[in-house]
């Protein structure tokens, strides 16, 4: 403890000279006045207590005391205006403090690799940082408290150690078994609040499944009520437990603690009065001993339940540090070369896992797409095709092979600028609670106005969406809030077919893109597409194979590798091919293959 507040301190007050140099300055300022005060008065307690029970009339001592009262009022009353003063800093600096910190933890998030997502510890190493910047709103106010009772005890344990030097070593020692009980007990809180992160997560998703608007209907008809509160209730009191737990070997090691300090501060107090007694201190030097004493032992209470406050801030800003430092081990590390509008894009033997599974997403996989191209990407539930996707986006850099940009790794180019060139429809795509104008524009406002979003707009069949809405592309779409509207799924994913026609960028990924869009708007879609994709590369995920037909190529994935590549015709023509069940076991119910079957039992007729 000893080694970690004053770097404590140090930090705090950095972290506020970020902020806000002034304030912090006068901070400072007034605390270092405040503790200069403190030890004046005291001085000026001893010599009126002197000048009082000094031998001498009532009124010549009076006067002799009047300068020292004189100085303590004056004291009294600057320190009570510098209080003031000190508090109505902290107050206005802290919660910027605990905001900047949470903006930091904001801007580490954004800035991580998405694989970081998927890597069991990297959600409780968040929410610990998030923890971390809660608690920094209180770090100036601990760190300040701690200053001070540091200025009150510099002060009064010299006018102690004028007065006999025996005292101050003896209330030192008496005071340090209840600092380490305080420390001990700080840490356990914190361990215990570690250890049960994984819980409060639970917790919180819980709070929001329950809340969400899109979960209501299926809590209702589901019957899920029920069973959902009995979970929040069940790990709620696993919770408690662990609290109860720590609070009790906390509460345990500070009565202990608290013991031996009180212990230790009775043996002060005989020793005193065994020094007064003997004679080996005079009477007023006693009753000024007894002042500084009580000063020196709230100084000393004041640094032992402050120091553990900032201790266990530290504690919890020390996890908010290490996630800074680097967001989790997944920071964004790639090269610094800019990505221009790709021509050619390039999977060489790429192979890919996810952290948290010990089997291969992508196995060896090779392909490419190019500038004017449609490459459709086709297989089964789980056969890689979003992960192929998101790594030609660069959002995943593979394990081993290579995804090259017009010949450039995506492991050496810039991610923002990269991301700059690519538009994404991804299967579950984000609602955002703003306007139809922002959803499309994402703040990337055209600066000829609305004339380009209501362009994506209309490619996209989100133009006859915008015109049904009350205030247009300005209206909000989020009906929680006051002038806001609702939008059906297949609405929703009109504007975000939109949103990415929207993007100047080079590739277009469209994964699932028309799953909730009625025949009419789905056949909008993929009668824009080819013109869409005039001047970019497209890669399109989908299960419904008569939409693959537009594309110029079409890969099969299964399990990880590519099993099959080619055109359309190319693919329907293998039988017993994959492409070739799937394309059958889809169209098994419309009468296709039968019609298939009849059209070559007629070739083979008339060939014979
Ligand atoms: N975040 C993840 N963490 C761990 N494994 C994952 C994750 N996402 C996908 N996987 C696994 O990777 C494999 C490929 O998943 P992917 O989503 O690429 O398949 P897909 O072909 O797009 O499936 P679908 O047709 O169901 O959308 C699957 O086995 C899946 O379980």
């Amino acid at each position: 403890m000893a080694r970690r507040l004053p770097q404590l301190v140090v930090r705090a007050f950095r972290l506020g000279w970020q902020i806000d140099r002034v304030s912090v300055a006068v901070l400072l300022g007034c605390q270092i006045l405040s503790a200069v005060l403190g030890a004046a008065g005291l001085f000026a307690t001893t010599g009126t207590i002197a000048a009082v029970f000094g031998p001498g009339k009532v009124g010549d001592k009076l006067t002799h005391a009047a300068p020292s009262i004189a100085v303590i009022a004056a004291a009294a009353a600057l320190r009570s205006l510098l209080g003031i003063a000190i508090h109505a800093i902290t107050v206005h600096l802290s919660p910027r403090i605990s905001r900047e910190a949470s903006a930091a933890v904001l801007r580490a998030t954004v800035a991580t690799e998405l694989t970081a997502y998927d890597r069991a510890g990297y959600a409780d190493e968040l929410e610990a940082a998030d923890r971390g910047a809660e608690v920094a709103v209180d770090i100036i106010g601990e760190a300040q408290n701690l200053l001070s009772s540091v200025g009150s005890l510099v002060g009064a344990a010299g006018v102690l150690t004028v007065l006999h030097p025996l005292l101050l070593p003896l209330l030192v020692a008496a005071a340090l078994p209840q600092g380490f009980a305080s420390v001990y007990a700080a840490r356990v809180q914190f361990l215990a609040n570690r250890l049960a992160s994984g819980d409060r997560r639970i917790l919180l998703n819980l709070r929001w499944y329950i809340h969400q608007k899109n979960n209501a209907d299926q809590v209702r008809s589901d019957t899920m009520g029920r069973f959902l509160l009995d979970k929040y209730d069940l790990i709620g009191r696993r919770l408690d437990g662990v609290t109860r737990r720590a609070a009790l070997q906390g509460a345990r090691v500070s009565v202990i603690g608290a013991a031996v300090s009180g212990l230790g501060t009775a043996v002060v107090w005989l020793v005193m009065l065994y020094l007064v007694s003997t004679g080996r201190m005079s009477l007023p030097h006693g009753g000024a001993a007894v002042i500084a004493l009580g000063a020196v032992g709230s100084a000393l209470r004041g640094i032992v339940g402050y120091g553990a406050d900032l201790f266990r801030t530290g504690m919890y800003l020390d996890d908010w540090t290490s996630f800074l430092d680097k967001a989790g081990g997944f920071a964004l590390q790639r090269g610094p070369a800019i990505a221009q509008r790709p021509e050619r894009i390039e999977l060489k033997d790429v192979s890919y896992s996810y952290p948290s599974s010990d089997r291969a997403a992508l196995n060896g996989v090779s392909l490419h797409v190019e500038t004017g191209e449609i490459l459709a990407l086709v297989g089964e539930n789980g056969s890689g095709k979003t992960t192929v996707a998101k790594t030609i986006a660069g959002l995943y850099l593979p394990d081993s092979g290579a995804v090259l940009w017009d010949d450039q790794d995506t492991r050496d180019l810039d991610p923002h600028a990269l991301w700059r060139q690519v538009a994404v429809v991804p299967q579950s795509y984000a609602r955002w609670p703003l306007t139809a104008r922002e959803n499309i524009t994402l703040g990337h406002a055209a600066p000829g106005g609305d004339e380009a979003a209501l362009r994506a707009a209309a490619a996209s069949g989100a133009d006859e969406v915008i015109a049904k809405l009350r205030r247009g592309l300005g209206t909000l779409l989020a009906v929680e809030w006051m002038g806001g509207e609702e939008l059906s799924g297949g609405q929703w994913q009109r504007i975000a077919i939109a949103r990415a026609f929207y993007r100047e960028g080079g590739l277009l990924v469209l994964d699932e893109p028309t799953a909730a869009l009625d025949p009419r708007a789905e056949h909008k879609i993929f009668a824009n597409l080819r013109e869409v994709a005039r001047d970019r590369a497209v890669v399109l995920v989908t299960h419904r194979l008569t939409n693959v037909a537009i594309a110029d190529r079409i890969v099969v994935l299964e399990d990880g590798p590519v099993i099959q590549q080619g055109t359309f015709d190319q693919l329907v023509a293998q039988e017993g091919s994959r492409f070739r069940e799937l394309w059958d076991l889809q169209n098994d119910r419309t009468g296709i293959p039968a019609q298939r079957d009849v059209t070559a039992r007629q070739e083979q007729e008339q060939a014979q």
